[in-house]
């Protein structure tokens, strides 16, 4: 039998203000409601930097650590218990005194090709303009599609799909999670695949954040926790930490099991998509984060140090 006594009265969910990120805090308030019926969730909607700086490209602005540190600080203080992230903004490097307490199981991790008037990026006439503010995406683009031009586009996903409904752009490239999430699974005009477009580390799974010193909410938070997306992302983490990897850097990883064997794929690219460095491994899910480290100097041999060095250094106040 259950004893009220080991739940607590309540948990607060901190979460940015933006459709999918309440999505997504919903999204787990109702996994948890499921799980402790006689704990009160609620949801503490913030705005963050990231949020109110929409004019300039993620990689000006400096990247990632903008969308989560308001949460943080809302843990530090006691407003609120958990964080729900979108893997993907959160930084390599969880800061110290927090903790991931759950990495839940991944949505499709694909990027979509959003288009009003074209089927395909192949049948994009050339010279027409594709939106994103992504790095990753921009380099996979280049190189696979010179002929097409990047442009930045930035704001959440309606405010995207706003800007490709204005003409402002030909199609659009965003992930197919949020996408999902918002039911806005019409707008996908075609999945790219891996090959194509390798997604960003973290795409489609969701990490639940908490103070390190807080263990009764860890163990709380242990069954939304999927082990298989965890080996995964862990992997693409581990690579890209090697490479110093942000929002700020071309860099792609991408892991997936498969019987029983974890494979991991990653790329380092210049932004113009000219010089792409990439390579693949398979292994046990459990090494993944070993897997990571050693397909980064497998990229490192090929040059990918290089390239990283020659892009520009990051925005100040980054980190
Ligand atoms: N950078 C914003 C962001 N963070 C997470 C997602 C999508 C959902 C996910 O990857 O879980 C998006 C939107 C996008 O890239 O189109």
């Amino acid at each position: 039998m259950p004893n009220s006594f080991l739940f607590p009265k309540k948990i607060v969910i901190a979460s940015r203000e933006s459709l999918l990120a309440m999505w997504q805090a919903k999204f787990i308030q109702k996994c948890l409601s499921e799980l402790y019926p006689q704990t009160e969730i609620s949801i503490l909607g913030m705005t963050t930097r990231g949020d109110q700086i929409l004019d300039q490209s993620l990689s000006k602005i400096g990247g990632k650590g903008l969308f989560i540190k308001e949460l943080e600080q809302a843990l530090e203080d006691d407003r609120a218990d958990i964080a729900v992230h979108s893997m993907k903004d959160m930084p390599m490097n969880v800061p110290e005194g927090f903790k991931l307490a759950a990495i839940t199981e991944r949505e499709d991790p694909r990027d979509a090709f959003v288009s009003n008037h074209y089927a395909s990026l192949d049948v994009l006439p050339a010279g027409s303009i594709v939106g994103t503010s992504s790095l990753r995406r921009e380099s996979q683009l280049r190189a696979h599609f010179p002929q097409l031009q990047v442009q930045p586009l930035r704001g959440n996903v309606q405010t995207r799909l706003r800007k490709l409904d204005e003409d402002q752009y030909a199609a659009i490239i965003l992930a197919a999670a949020g996408l999902k999430r918002l039911e806005l699974s019409n707008r996908i005009t075609a999945l790219l695949n891996p090959e194509q477009s390798l997604p960003a580390v973290g795409q489609g799974a969701l990490g639940i954040e908490c103070r390190a010193d807080r263990m009764d909410l860890v163990q709380l938070m242990q069954p939304l926790h999927h082990q298989a997306t965890a080996y995964c992302v862990e992997a693409e983490r581990s690579m890209s930490r090697v490479l110093g990897g942000s929002c700020q850097v071309p860099l792609g990883a991408f892991a997936e099991i498969d019987n029983d064997k974890l494979r991991l794929r990653g790329f380092v690219a210049q932004p113009d998509g000219k010089r792409i460095v990439s390579g693949a491994l398979e292994g046990k899910p459990e090494t993944g984060i070993a897997m990571g480290q050693q397909l980064a100097q497998k990229l490192i041999k090929q040059g990918a140090d290089e390239i990283l060095a020659a892009l520009v250094p990051a925005a100040e106040g980054w980190k």
